[in-house]
């Protein structure tokens, strides 16, 4: 099966002739949901559909929006074009069962991608220029049907090292990336505080001051547009409390999560991935399905203990609709499948067919 982003291909090659395989194509017995929700104050047919990554260009989201995933997320943008890392990028991940959060040994990664579940996700969050990405966000967002939204996933880069102030810099080019996906008419943002390639392991919403701080200065900037918070996953349960303590009067909700990460190598124990900094590289699929349900519930929890109504957006190895369902139960107002899309373009048709 030709999965619609193809790991076989460079990030280039996607984006210049995917979408690829069944998605490409027009769907067949596209059933209408009788039960409409919403998401945000915003209708939405099903709360479902694919989260930042995948979707690289209008092109995709416009074949994910006509085969009934109803709420996408267009790839993470950024201020300026920045390369993906060399390819390959997604591997197949050999794991048994679930993928522990500190999992200290190699997980054998390599190109069997016919059977794969779990996958590695290493390129950099690339992105064009904003003279070329914002246009095609636009198309992005007119290519939603009713009941159908486009969510503007973007995040900061750091300034060059020696620069001046680069702490406010840092905080200025969230902001500034804010505003370019806001004049797309992107009606929804997301904000990945959860990039492992922005800098060092110490990922942006694990420091929760200054998650608050560029999420403030951020929302100042975009008035009413609602602001999501990608997050990574918290093994710790004070330290999430921390963020949502933080963010939660800020923004408008959570997506969680992002990827594990693992030590991936090959058949040789070899570093599986081409280039410094990429021995640990972020796995997702079904290996981290635990890890989306446990932070939801979490999420789910705190905003319940906190009488708080932030919304929960749930992702990480949905490969089903039961999956979804699981999700549905565990708190989330809307539920995302990256790799499970992948695999199977058809599951935004069958999480259609399902009620709630
Ligand atoms: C090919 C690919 C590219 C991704 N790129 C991004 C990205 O640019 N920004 C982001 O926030 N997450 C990115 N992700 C992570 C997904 O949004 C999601 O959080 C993760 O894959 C877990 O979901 P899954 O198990 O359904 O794949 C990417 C995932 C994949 C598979």
């Amino acid at each position: 099966m030709t999965w619609f982003y193809d790991p076989r291909r460079t990030y280039d090659d996607n984006y210049a002739h995917g979408p690829f395989g069944a998605l490409s194509s027009a769907p067949d017995g596209l059933s209408d949901p009788e039960d409409g929700a919403s998401l945000l104050g915003l209708p939405v047919a099903r709360p479902f559909g694919i989260p930042a990554g995948p979707l690289v260009n209008a092109a995709y989201v416009a074949a994910a929006f006509r085969h009934g995933f109803d709420v996408n997320v267009y790839k993470t943008v950024r201020t300026r074009a920045w390369p993906s890392h060399p390819f390959p990028n997604a591997l197949a991940v050999h794991v048994d069962g679930d993928l522990g959060a500190d999992r200290r040994e190699p997980l054998l990664a390599d190109d069997a991608l016919d059977d794969a579940t779990s996958i590695s996700n290493s390129f950099g969050v690339p992105s064009r220029d904003p003279d070329a990405w914002q246009p095609d966000m636009a198309a992005a967002v007119r290519a939603a049907g009713a009941g159908q939204l486009l969510v503007g996933s973007f995040q900061g880069t750091h300034p060059p090292a020696g620069a001046a102030d680069r702490e406010a810099a840092y905080v200025a080019d969230h902001v500034a990336a804010a505003r370019l996906v806001v004049e797309t008419g992107a009606p929804v943002l997301e904000m990945n505080l959860s990039c492992p390639n922005e800098g060092t392991g110490a990922l942006l919403c694990f420091d929760a001051p200054q998650a608050a701080r560029i999420a403030g200065a951020v929302k100042d900037a975009v008035g009413d547009v609602p602001l999501l918070l990608k997050l990574a996953y918290f093994a710790d349960d004070a330290a999430l409390a921390t963020l949502v303590d933080a963010t939660a009067g800020i923004v408008d909700g959570y997506a969680a999560v992002n990827t594990l990460p693992a030590r991936l190598v090959d058949r040789d124990g070899r570093a599986a991935l081409p280039g410094e900094g990429r021995e640990i590289a972020g796995v997702c699929g079904d290996a981290i399905r635990w890890a989306g349900l446990d932070m939801t519930a979490r999420l789910a929890r705190l905003r319940e203990r906190g009488g708080r109504r932030y919304a929960i957006v749930g992702v990480g190895g949905v490969l089903t609709a039961a999956h979804y369902r699981a999700y549905r139960a565990a708190g989330a107002d809307a539920v995302m499948s990256a790799t499970g899309a992948m695999i199977d373009p058809g599951l935004g048709a069958a999480v259609r067919r399902v009620s709630v």
